[in-house]
């Protein structure tokens, strides 16, 4: 996908704007507080259909408006351009494609959006729901049966979780084969991107790390000397106090070792966000490798992540992604030499209003 157009209407500070984007790079400038982490939310929004600001999507809506609005022209893979649109306001979030109204994974397949921002960092020591939805974005972009199966995953769960609370136990064993079945698919699906994300990640921290010593390690979220319809009959009594299901692959986490060492534990702040730069990086370098551009990068406010000198290592590297990518910064100046760059657009940002340099 490549953005060729993109229209913003009141989100946050940015009123209106409208911007022809470069299908690679495109550096986004301005000073602090001039809009420049809107405009890459706009996109984001756009893709996941929620901000990453904020969980209440409402709060991204202009003081003085009811309603924002991202639109844009998409150029598929396949040569053909789709129009994108999302309309949030008070009450409901309306999603257009081609002017038909769409689901929320319908845009998601449309423009994978991969964020890198100040707090990605927390990708390795916040709690495993944010691990989840990391492999789950690489699997759901990399293979279709994914979602159906993790929706169907989902609702199993549901039904199990309402009979706990109602203590209907031979029902409850009625939903566990069903359950169990997805729960082994979905834990198939993540040893499978795993394996195929490992060694792109092990290229990228070699790069930005020095480092041949890296692994991702998955646990599936039950015990996995058990299968999982023994977990659902070990833990039935535990389930029924507390009303949820504790084994499944609604539990799982995977781990992050650099030199054998669990990475959370002993790496400085600057090595764990060039660890995390290195693993956002793996997965869309792997998505890529499939299928060149098919994602969005969206990197927010590059000097709080990285030196000069993989700052420039950065920009070296996604140069040469076929990548359509977004990255703010104060000044031109941090992004250092960009006489080998080709392609790229800068924008700058001041007050909400967007203009091409
Ligand atoms: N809902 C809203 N409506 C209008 N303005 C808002 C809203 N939410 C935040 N703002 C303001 O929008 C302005 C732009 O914020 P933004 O985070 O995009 O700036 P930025 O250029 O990324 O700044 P920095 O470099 O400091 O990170 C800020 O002054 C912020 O307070």
């Amino acid at each position: 996908m490549t953005l060729l157009k993109l229209d913003v209407l009141a989100v946050r500070n940015i009123q209106s704007a409208s911007i022809s984007p470069s299908p690679s790079i495109n550096l986004i400038t301005g000073a602090n507080a001039s809009g420049k982490s809107s405009l890459l939310e706009a996109i984001f929004i756009l893709g996941r259909a929620r901000s990453f600001r904020t969980t209440h999507i409402k709060q991204a809506i202009a003081f003085d408006q009811s309603q924002l609005t991202v639109a844009a022209q998409n150029r598929q893979q396949n040569g053909s351009v789709s129009h994108l649109g999302i309309q949030i306001d008070n009450k409901q979030c309306e999603i257009r494609i081609d002017q038909e109204n769409r689901q929320k994974a319908d845009l998601a397949y449309a423009l994978p959006v991969q964020l890198i921002h100040p707090k990605s960092y927390r990708l390795l020591d916040s709690g495993p729901q944010i691990r989840r939805e990391f492999l789950d974005w690489g699997i759901f972009n990399q293979n279709r049966n994914f979602l159906s199966c993790w929706r169907n995953y989902s609702k199993a769960l549901q039904q199990r979780n309402a009979l706990l609370k109602s203590r209907q136990v031979r029902q409850i064993s009625a939903w566990d084969r069903e359950l169990a079945e997805y729960g082994r698919m979905i834990k198939d699906f993540r040893l499978s991107y795993l394996s195929a994300l490992q060694p792109v990640f092990l290229e990228m921290a070699g790069y930005f790390l020095r480092s041949d010593d890296v692994a991702l390690r998955i646990l599936s979220g039950w015990d996995d000397k058990l299968s999982l319809e023994q977990a659902f009959k070990a833990d039935l009594e535990k389930d029924m106090r507390y009303g949820f299901t504790h084994s499944g692959p609604h539990r799982a986490d995977f781990q992050t070792y650099l030199n054998k060492r669990l990475a959370k534990d002993y790496l400085s702040r600057g090595q764990q966000k060039l660890l995390v730069l290195a693993l956002l990086l793996a997965q869309v370098t792997l998505l890529n490798r499939d299928s060149p551009n098919t994602c969005c990068i969206l990197i927010d406010d590059l000097t709080a992540e990285l030196d000069a000198d993989n700052r420039a290592k950065l920009l070296k590297y996604l140069a040469e992604l076929e990548c359509q990518i977004f990255i703010s910064s104060t000044g031109i100046a941090d992004f250092g030499d960009l006489s080998n760059i080709d392609n790229y657009k800068w924008f700058h940002v001041e007050h909400g209003d967007i203009s091409q340099v």
